[in-house]
């Protein structure tokens, strides 16, 4: 097997044109959204890359742009020695096979209309993957997420939260992939039914032995499936580094902002915490200078006029790089130590071990102690 990342991404940019139609156009009122501005990263063999950033920072564009759901504007995008940005479509649906997606809401990303077992089964046919064994392979896949094949006739309506993910997981793994992009898998799950998603995750990476983009706004949820973190930023990766690295030695003061937004039992913790105040700006105009800086608390004149680069952290080990004119300045360590703790706390080994039933009530609709 090659040494090379299995997915290496350089100088990738997203603008989306805007204009509100035949007037704008008239005029040229075209507006510019950059989504994506010069984003770069690797992803390794086997490894889970955690990409995190607020609402609207630019995730979801970035994974879409990779895969080619949305047209990148610029940069490359080499997945196993392969430039996917050069490949016809033909060409880009067959190494689909390789590349899967599971989405943030199972509810409106399967079909309901379609059965599950149908719904596990349509890569399968797309792909002209399986012929003739695809019936006993939805029963296997749907054994391997922890769902009971038998019910594999029944519509996603009649599933929990919980499971219509399991389901939407199934849907993935049913052409064997080797990559998988999660775009906020448990974001729209019940804490407990999160860690029981995220352990399942875990278990089939580890089994199938996949590389995983995992998309997440929420550095907790992070902390317990990634081995690397790149913090975004108004479509830019601001900080990267290993998760433990970056969990107890953040540097970027919008990284630690993120960290301290975690929930804090301790009164006294949560008082010393930085809070991260406003929205992310619009792309359409974003600010000068560093795009964190109307924000950030360490901002000084010189960061509205200086754009920083993604740099190396000084002392700091395992790749560890930072967008930051002042990162320097930063006490080496000087995270914010508890948030470790509270995510460990929050994640606890009871969530991790308990596994979903599926009861019917009856009415042939399924229950259990998964989430509705
Ligand atoms: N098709 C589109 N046309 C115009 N603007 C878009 C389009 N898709 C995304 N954007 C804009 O690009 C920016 C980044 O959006 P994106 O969805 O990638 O962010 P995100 O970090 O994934 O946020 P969320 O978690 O809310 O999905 C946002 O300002 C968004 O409004």
């Amino acid at each position: 097997m090659s040494d090379d990342p299995l997915l290496s991404v350089s100088g990738l940019h997203k603008y989306f044109t805007q204009n509100d139609g035949f007037i704008d156009r008239l005029l040229g009122a075209d507006e510019t959204v950059k989504a994506v501005n010069g984003v770069s990263f690797d992803i390794e063999r086997g490894e889970t890359l955690g990409l995190v950033g607020e609402s609207g920072s630019g995730k979801s564009t970035t994974a879409r742009s990779v895969l080619r759901l949305d047209e990148p504007t610029k940069g490359t995008v080499s997945y196993d020695g392969t430039d996917l940005t050069a490949l016809s479509d033909r060409e880009m649906t067959e190494m689909r096979k390789r590349i899967q997606i599971v989405f943030q809401d199972p509810a409106s990303s399967l079909n309901r209309r379609k059965t599950v077992g149908q719904i596990i089964k349509q890569p399968m046919e797309i792909h002209g993957l399986y012929e003739g064994e695809r019936d006993a392979r939805v029963d296997e896949l749907m054994e391997t997420v922890g769902l009971p094949p038998q019910y594999s006739n029944r519509y996603p309506h009649e599933f929990s939260g919980g499971q219509r993910q399991r389901v939407g997981i199934a849907r993935a793994l049913a052409v064997d992939p080797d990559f998988i992009v999660a775009d906020e898998p448990v974001s729209a799950l019940d804490v407990s039914i999160q860690a029981q998603i995220l352990n399942l995750l875990e278990d089939l990476q580890a089994e199938f032995d996949l590389t995983l983009l995992f998309i997440a706004h929420d550095l907790s949820v992070i902390r317990h499936v990634c081995d690397r973190v790149a913090v975004m930023y108004l479509g830019e990766i601001v900080e990267l580094a290993d998760a433990d690295e970056l969990f107890s030695n953040p540097q970027h003061p919008y990284t630690r902002a993120l960290l301290g937004a975690i929930p804090q039992p301790v009164p006294e913790l949560a008082r010393q915490r930085q809070v991260l105040e406003g929205e992310v700006p619009s792309p359409l105009d974003p600010p000068s200078g560093c795009s964190f800086n109307p924000r950030c608390p360490e901002a000084t004149e010189e960061c509205t006029s200086v754009d920083p680069t993604l740099d190396d952290v000084a002392g700091a080990t395992g790749g560890h790089q930072a967008a930051c004119i002042h990162v320097d300045e930063f006490e080496v360590g000087a995270g914010v130590p508890s948030a470790a703790q509270d995510v460990d706390e929050r994640f606890s080994i009871e969530n991790f071990d308990a596994e979903p039933t599926l009861a019917t009530d009856g009415r042939g609709r399924s229950g259990g102690d998964d989430d509705r």
